[in-house]
């Protein structure tokens, strides 16, 4: 089974570029998602005791928590910590599943993949990318969003650039789906025939 990372910074389209892999037939995990399952169960008792005040009815109130992490470096960090092992758990039995089922190609969706060093656990990496401009349209568009968040977010994050330079395929989301799709059906061909 071939085992593609898949990252991109804030707003680049890797949800998008997750969907267009399973589309094609790969078994695909999402980081985020997984983060906000756990967040209405087994963790959310660890973030209530290390961030007091976050969980309501059992459910971690996300935006109540990234407004405590998002500018505070530690308290980040400190987050990470709870929920990356975790995760990383999640991202296991997925692998074995997917592989008992027979699954040609699994892609992990992992926004922190670089900074993290997972690229170092995947065969190929692929990159979903979009112009700088276009990206923050995309981000500035969401609810509750500001310019400073927006910084902090991209602080944290490996630059687009680096991304790019360090990518076996990248696909770009700034010009449509059915452009990303064909690129996408690219990078598993490509990676078949490799
Ligand atoms: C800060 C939180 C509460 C904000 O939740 P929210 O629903 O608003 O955003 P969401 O989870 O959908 O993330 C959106 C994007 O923000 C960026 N982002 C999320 N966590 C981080 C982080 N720790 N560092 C840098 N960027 C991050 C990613 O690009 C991600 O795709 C949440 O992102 C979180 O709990 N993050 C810590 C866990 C983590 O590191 N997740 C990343 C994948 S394992
Ligand atoms: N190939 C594409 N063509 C057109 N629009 C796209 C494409 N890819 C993504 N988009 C749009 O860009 C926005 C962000 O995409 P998406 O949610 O996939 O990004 P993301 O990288 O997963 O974001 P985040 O880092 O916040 O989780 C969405 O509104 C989506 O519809």
């Amino acid at each position: 089974m071939l085992v593609i990372g898949l990252t991109g910074s804030i707003g680049m389209g890797k949800s998008t570029t997750a969907r267009l892999f399973a589309e094609e037939g790969a078994a695909v995990h999402d980081a985020d998602a997984t983060v906000h399952a756990l967040y209405g169960g087994p963790a959310a008792p660890l973030i209530e005791a290390a961030f007091p005040g976050t969980v309501r009815d059992g459910v971690v109130d996300r935006k109540e928590l990234g407004t405590r992490v998002l500018g505070d470096a530690a308290a980040l960090a400190k987050l990470e910590s709870i929920v990356h092992p975790l995760v990383r758990e999640a991202e296991r039995a997925f692998l074995s599943r997917a592989r008992d089922d027979g699954a040609a190609v699994a892609v992990l969706d992992i926004p922190l993949l670089f900074e993290t060093g997972r690229d170092r656990d995947v065969d190929k990496v692929v990159v979903a990318s979009a112009g700088a401009e276009e990206q923050r349209r995309r981000v500035m568009e969401r609810p509750g969003m500001t310019d400073e968040i927006f910084k902090r977010v991209l602080a944290r994050q490996t630059p687009d650039a680096e991304k790019r330079a360090r990518a076996d395929a990248v696909i770009d989301t700034g010009h449509g789906i059915e452009r990303a799709r064909a690129q996408v059906r690219a990078a598993i061909a490509d990676f078949a025939g490799s």
